[in-house]
């Protein structure tokens, strides 16, 4: 069976031959290069090494003997070589690391260089794709030449943890479907109205009153270490998102006198909006919040929201207008916003962070910290919001067109695989501020029992979008025979990724 370009998201150069070597998992080995700065006892790659070898000879453990026996070529020594120019094994991935590679595959052995180690994880996958079994079993690789780097830098997905909580196994099991497929930042949406999961040394309340259930429905310290160490494993950034001053509900719970109390007929009503921005108690709570959060998540980026914040709470409420008044923001309350996100904002940079913060944030407001990202999700118009924003010279990323929590009937996965987020009338300087996009999967509907499914192969097109070349990708219909065997191998993996349409795979999901 011969691989159609048997790598997914194409790699920017790959030159297959059909001469092919056949492949013994007894006799096959992943070596560091003599050349290489990294070598055994590299934390990233010595783990690299033992995930890849599983993930090409799954059942080597077992029928390694009969693999053997069945070979009709009498298999020799294998050999991948990996050297890395920098070393950086105990670090992490972030907005600059270097994802270059090259892959040389020829006879009895395969050539993997790269500048980091992040770089050298995107080409062992890769290399992981190019194996492949025939009818009997037996393995084999084509001499292929691949020289390959992303398109954009920032290649995401959002997960939702808040409308529904999430399991740690369903956390950790995208991160290696992301990296089947690529993708380097989890944005994590860990907290929002409906619950409050994660369980904060600071405030213990907020998870203890906020989550839907405070042992079962949290998450532990010690869980999202793991799922940063998880991640970090596999090149992927954590981003966390505490989303406010809107879609805070659950943080009330924990944290009495943080929202603000609405009115009816002059009195309070019993219900809360947005965060209270009149008080320095929110400022004082909010910096505490933050100052933990740059000691938990060890990425420079942390995602402050900003989304969909209603003013009718805030207009009932006497001492709100009160404030207003005294700040000379008339009947504004964009300008209200506006002065708490600043805040927020100008925490964050204190606290050598840089933001992330969705487009209403822009939308409504004159001036933000340059170096804030802007994140572009709503959908009508996108490419103007790209201009616009690019224009004001901030970076952004492109979200709008791969929100796949939204599903219909049919091979949706085209109009993701559609998107050309540097599509917008502006210049070379402005196209160059699209430092990538992100594939959200929010959660209403969505919870362990449907995550993965929902989830791929329909992101795979994103992810192609995000690192391909954009001409040599332009066509789905040639993209289609590849997706569908790359979802079979998502499979063989164990990844329960649904089908693109009408067919079959060697391995079914069992
Ligand atoms: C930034 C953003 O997307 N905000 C909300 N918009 C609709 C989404 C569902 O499609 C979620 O409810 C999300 O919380």
């Amino acid at each position: 069976v011969q691989r159609v370009d048997g790598v997914w998201p194409l790699p920017q150069q790959l030159v297959q031959s059909s001469d092919r070597d056949p492949l013994s998992p007894l006799l096959f080995s992943f070596t560091y290069g003599t050349d290489s700065a990294a070598q055994t006892g590299c934390s990233v790659l010595d783990a690299a090494f033992n995930r890849y070898f599983s993930i090409i000879f799954p059942d080597s453990t077992t029928a390694s003997g009969n693999v053997l026996r069945s070979m009709w070529a009498e298999p020799q020594p294998f050999v991948v070589s990996v050297s890395v120019k920098t070393s950086g094994c105990d670090g992490y991935p972030d907005e600059d690391s270097d994802e270059s590679y090259t892959l040389s595959v020829s006879e009895g052995q395969a050539v993997l260089r790269s500048v980091t180690v992040w770089g050298a994880l995107r080409g062992l996958e890769s290399f992981s794709q190019l194996v492949y079994q025939d009818d009997y079993g037996s393995y084999f690789i084509n001499k292929t030449e691949i020289v390959d780097f992303p398109r954009f830098a920032f290649r995401g997905l959002l997960l939702d943890t808040s409308r529904h909580y999430l399991p740690l196994h369903a956390i950790l099991k995208t991160l290696d479907a992301m990296a089947y497929s690529k993708l380097n930042v989890f944005h994590w949406h860990i907290v929002d109205d409906p619950s409050f999961p994660y369980q904060s040394r600071t405030f213990p309340d907020l998870s203890k009153k906020g989550s839907f259930h405070p042992f079962t429905h949290i998450y532990t310290q010690s869980d999202v270490m793991r799922v940063i160490e998880h991640a970090r494993m596999r090149g992927i950034r954590v981003v966390p998102e505490f989303d406010s001053p809107g879609h805070t509900q659950s943080w009330g719970k924990g944290q009495p006198g943080l929202l603000t109390p609405c009115y009816k007929g002059g009195v309070p009503s019993g219900s809360f909006g947005p965060v209270d921005p009149t008080v320095d108690t929110t400022y004082k709570f909010m910096e505490s919040l933050l100052k933990e959060v740059k000691f938990v998540f060890p990425d420079t980026y942390v995602h402050l929201g900003g989304d969909e914040v209603s003013f009718a709470c805030w207009q009932s409420n006497p001492n709100v207008r009160k404030f207003m008044e005294k700040m000379g923001f008339g009947k504004d309350f964009t300008k209200l916003e506006s002065f708490y996100m600043e805040s927020v904002m100008n925490m964050t940079a204190a606290l050598n962070r840089t933001s992330i913060v969705w487009q209403d944030v822009f939308d409504y407001h004159e001036r933000i910290p340059q170096d804030t990202v802007l994140e572009i999700w709503k959908g009508a118009h996108y490419q103007a919001e790209l201009s616009r924003m690019t224009k004001a010279g901030h970076r952004v990323l492109l979200s709008a067109p791969w929100y796949i929590n939204h599903i219909s009937y049919g091979q949706d996965w085209r109009n993701s695989y559609a998107v050309q987020p540097q599509n917008f009338s502006g210049t070379e300087e402005q196209k160059k501020l699209v430092i990538g996009g992100e594939v959200a999967m929010w959660g209403e509907y969505v919870d362990a029992t449907n995550l993965t499914p929902r989830l791929w192969p329909r992101a795979c097109a994103a992810a192609e979008r995000l690192w391909s070349n954009e001409e040599k990708t332009l066509n789905a219909d040639l993209a289609f025979p590849r997706l569908e065997e790359f979802r079979c191998e998502l499979l063989r993996r164990g990844v329960q990724a649904e089908p693109l349409f009408v067919g079959h795979c060697k391995h079914e999901y069992d």
